[in-house]
């Protein structure tokens, strides 16, 4: 095994994958330097759920090396990865997945709360993120009261609350309409750039993929060589995708 380059927080080499024998993921590498935000683009079906779960640790490749700073990831028990993904990581996939029995605040502060954080901490910052996602007057109210583009919000809330060192975003705003959407991922992308959170943004959307700094595209479990300039919004106005 050879380790990854200094400069990458997280570091994927020859990834392959399949689901019930059809292949999803066919030697994908990637880097991700830290506090970058990354977009993963393709159209639906080209494995960019399935790229995000190996790097995770939700997901173990048949083949291939995930590396996040210097621990070989593909080589963790399924409690070091579940450690690593409770205490760095942090997920966003396209459905809310909340806890119904739990008020909005209670499931924003409740991976706070896993950690040892005392509730009383962990309120007053599940709160604070729910005001920044314009959620603040859905805090008192369980999941099945709340419309789903509110609830989505409220899972990115609890996404963000723990200030993880990585964090996936699967079609976070694939429940939101356009204009919900565009602000939620402003919200979610200046938060990430102000407190150096690495995210990984997977989306078939070029209008959300302009928001990264870069964009790695997948077609049919590859990577493809592209040049893609991202917008304003990007901090790197170019880059070039291998
Ligand atoms: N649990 C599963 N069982 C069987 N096949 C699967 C499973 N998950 C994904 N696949 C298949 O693997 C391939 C890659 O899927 P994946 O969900 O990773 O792509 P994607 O780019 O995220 O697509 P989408 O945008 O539709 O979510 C697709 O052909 C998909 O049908």
């Amino acid at each position: 095994m050879v380790a990854p380059p200094d400069n990458d927080v997280l570091w994927a080499r020859a990834l392959h994958h399949s689901h019930n024998g059809s292949p999803a993921l066919q030697g994908v590498s990637l880097g991700v330097r830290e506090g970058e935000i990354l977009a993963v683009s393709g159209p639906r079906g080209s494995g960019k759920t399935t790229l995000l779960r190996c790097l995770s640790g939700r997901l173990v490749p048949r083949e291939g090396e995930v590396w996040f700073n210097s621990a070989p990831v593909h080589t963790m028990t399924p409690l070091q990865r579940e450690r690593l993904r409770r205490d760095r990581f942090g997920w966003i996939g396209p459905k809310p997945g909340l806890v119904p029995e739990l008020t909005a605040w209670e499931n924003t502060a409740l991976p706070l709360m896993l950690r040892g954080t005392s509730r009383r901490a962990a309120k007053a910052a599940a709160l604070d993120w729910l005001e920044r996602l314009d959620a603040g007057d859905c805090a008192r109210l369980r999941p099945r009261a709340l419309p789903q583009a509110q609830r989505q919000r409220v899972a990115i809330a609890r996404a963000l609350v723990t200030m993880p060192s990585l964090l996936f975003a699967d079609e976070p705003t694939a429940p939101l309409h356009r204009a919900d959407g565009a602000q939620v991922l402003r919200t979610l992308t200046a938060a990430a750039r102000s407190h150096r959170i690495t995210v990984l943004l997977a989306t078939h959307d070029p209008e959300v993929a302009a928001l990264a700094d870069r964009t790695a595209h997948l077609l049919d479990g590859r990577r493809i060589n592209s040049v893609h300039l991202n917008g304003a919004e990007g901090r790197d106005a170019c880059s070039l995708s291998v």
